[in-house]
């Protein structure tokens, strides 16, 4: 890849990770600690990243926690578009709801 399109990706990540900020700032996407999820099991995994099994703060709910190999450019730009288009339909009782997202300390992103 060259140095300007290189370039020109990492100023998009940060832009798709400051559109994450701003949402989580305006209350439009819940922050979550992730050490308040508990037994954490690895139940699938798909193109971006694996998925795993969680109860939130010692409750009974489970939630489903779905992880990014990478936060590159293309990972924030499906994050960013799977994160719009679940707020279009997130009336359905058929479309599972996006609670929020966390963060653990390896920087990768988990959404739930
Ligand atoms: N909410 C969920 N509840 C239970 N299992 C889930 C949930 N979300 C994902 N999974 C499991 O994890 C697997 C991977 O899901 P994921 O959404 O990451 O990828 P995908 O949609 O299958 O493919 P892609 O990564 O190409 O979008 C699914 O096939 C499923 O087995």
């Amino acid at each position: 890849m060259s140095d300007n399109k290189q370039m020109k990706n990492t100023e998009n990540t940060n832009e798709w990770i400051n559109w994450i900020e701003e949402a989580i700032d305006k209350e439009h996407l819940n922050h979550y600690e992730y050490n308040q999820f508990t037994n954490i099991q690895e139940i699938g995994a798909g193109g971006f990243g694996k998925v795993y099994r969680a109860n939130w703060k010692n409750t009974k709910k489970q939630l489903a926690l779905k992880t990014f190999f990478n936060l590159n450019y293309v990972t924030m730009k499906e994050i960013v578009r799977e994160l719009k288009i679940q707020r279009k339909v997130d009336f359905h009782d058929n479309i599972i709801r996006s609670h929020g997202i966390t963060k653990f300390e390896s920087g990768i992103i988990k959404r739930f």
